[in-house]
């Protein structure tokens, strides 16, 4: 597929689920003004519909980028994750489309680190069980099972942005900190990095997950893990809903094996805030449940939409890749009064002699050159003098391997 730049006002995006006005107003400040926006996140076979004629779409957790609907996708350039998980959208097949994935991966994590504090402190004081016995008329004036975090021991399972920040707040408020991560990190303050999840489970007294959905996350608290937890912890889960057996979890809670836990994130969420949430874990009193919103406050929820708006316009005016999740990245000088060619193809051998024996046989000089390669695409860019873009175009969609080409002004 090769084309050329179109109008900014012709360049469509879609953004769903509600992402921050902020996003707009930046997409709108840099001249792309045809936006769409959805408070909600659409259906697969709604998506393919809708996705048709986008050139950057903008999601959340919600929407499930599936191969199906990539394969819908004819004009799609660039996605746009508004939060830090990736794995609602098939990242190999967008890269084998030359789609390039963005995220934003630091706004939301202190609001996380924030409220996975919060929830350890009303946990340990079971405060969850004792709002609901008040709900219904009741009153539970009493120490027992009431304990300060001071001097408590918390386990955070994955030592990355987020877990790394909880660990210096909970320290700063008293507690010993112990960590599992399955690469080796700089333990921050007095953190102690623990060789094997199980001995993290027995001895601490608050576990906290924070770790990415991948295979070797799925279900890795099930029965086992919860039974060698210490009798008495509160488990707390911000991560993803696949992380945890949540039958698992709700025996643990009805035989009281656990004191209690704060869940964020299920199995099977709602697509929408009229949807009903169906859990296991309802009407258990000792755990707190909460809509997916550890990173949804105003702070994250605005700085995230500008962050990643300012990505998808990078790439747009420029061809940058800069902290993309499955693109190689290319990190690019502005290009005035140059062409810029965006070539992207399958990282085979012999694409870019290829390009540069085009390049020298119909005498067009290049003025700048870069390249990088990821998995199973290579990435191309090279600036042209205005008037010789259309026939290097021309030629280099006929490349061996070429996924896509476009020419920036
Ligand atoms: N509830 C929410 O609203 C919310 C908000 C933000 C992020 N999240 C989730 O939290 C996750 C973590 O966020 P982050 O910014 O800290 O990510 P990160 O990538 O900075 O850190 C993840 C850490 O987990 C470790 N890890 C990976 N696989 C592991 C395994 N099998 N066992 C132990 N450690 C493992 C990694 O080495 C890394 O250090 C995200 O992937 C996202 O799914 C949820
Ligand atoms: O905003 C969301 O829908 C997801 C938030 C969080 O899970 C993330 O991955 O950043």
């Amino acid at each position: 597929m090769a084309t050329t730049s179109l109008e900014k006002n012709k360049i469509k995006f879609l953004l769903l689920e509600g992402i921050h006005p902020s996003a707009i107003e930046l997409l709108n400040a840099n001249g792309y003004t045809n936006v769409e926006h959805l408070s909600t996140a659409l259906s697969e076979e709604e998506l393919k519909e809708k996705i048709a004629d986008v050139h950057f779409i903008g999601i959340r957790s919600r929407t499930q980028l599936t191969p199906k609907v990539l394969e819908a996708a004819n004009k799609l350039i660039a996605v746009g994750c508004f939060c830090i998980g990736t794995n609602q959208v098939d990242l190999s097949s967008a890269q084998e489309k030359g789609i390039v994935v963005f995220n934003a991966p630091f706004s939301n994590t202190r609001s996380v680190a924030e409220l996975v504090l919060a929830e350890a402190i009303l946990l340990l004081r079971t405060i969850p069980a004792k709002n609901m016995k008040a709900h219904r008329g009741g009153w539970e004036k009493s120490a027992a099972n009431a304990y300060e975090i001071r001097n408590k021991k918390i386990g955070i399972i994955g030592y990355g942005n987020i877990g790394s920040q909880l660990s210096v707040m909970s320290e700063s408020l008293g507690m010993e900190v112990y960590f599992y991560d399955v690469v080796t990190k700089l333990p921050l303050g007095n953190a102690t990095q623990l060789a094997d999840m199980k001995s993290l489970l027995g001895l601490c007294d608050i576990v906290t997950l924070h770790v990415p959905e991948t295979p070797s996350t799925k279900y890795m608290i099930g029965p086992d893990e919860i039974a060698a937890m210490k009798p008495g912890s509160v488990l707390i889960n911000a991560s993803r809903g696949t992380v945890v057996n949540i039958d698992a979890l709700a025996e643990a809670l009805r035989s009281q094996k656990l004191l209690g836990a704060a869940i964020d994130v299920f199995p099977v969420e709602p697509k929408s805030n009229t949807e009903e949430f169906i859990s296991p874990l309802r009407g258990i009193d000792n755990v707190l449940l909460t809509p997916h919103i550890g990173g949804s406050t105003v702070e994250a929820q605005e700085n995230i939409g500008k962050e990643v708006a300012e990505k998808l316009v990078k790439y747009s005016d420029n061809g940058t890749t800069i902290t993309s999740v499955n693109f190689p990245e290319v990190g690019l000088p502005s290009h005035p009064g140059q062409h810029r060619i965006l070539h992207i193809h399958k990282n085979i051998p012999g694409v870019l002699s290829e390009i540069n024996r085009i390049f020298f046989e119909n005498n067009i000089n290049i003025s700048g050159q870069f390249l990088d390669t990821k998995d199973k695409v290579g990435y191309v860019v090279i600036d042209v003098e205005a008037e010789q873009s259309q026939i290097a175009l021309e030629k280099l969609q006929h490349v061996n391997g070429t996924i896509r080409c476009r020419v920036l002004y």
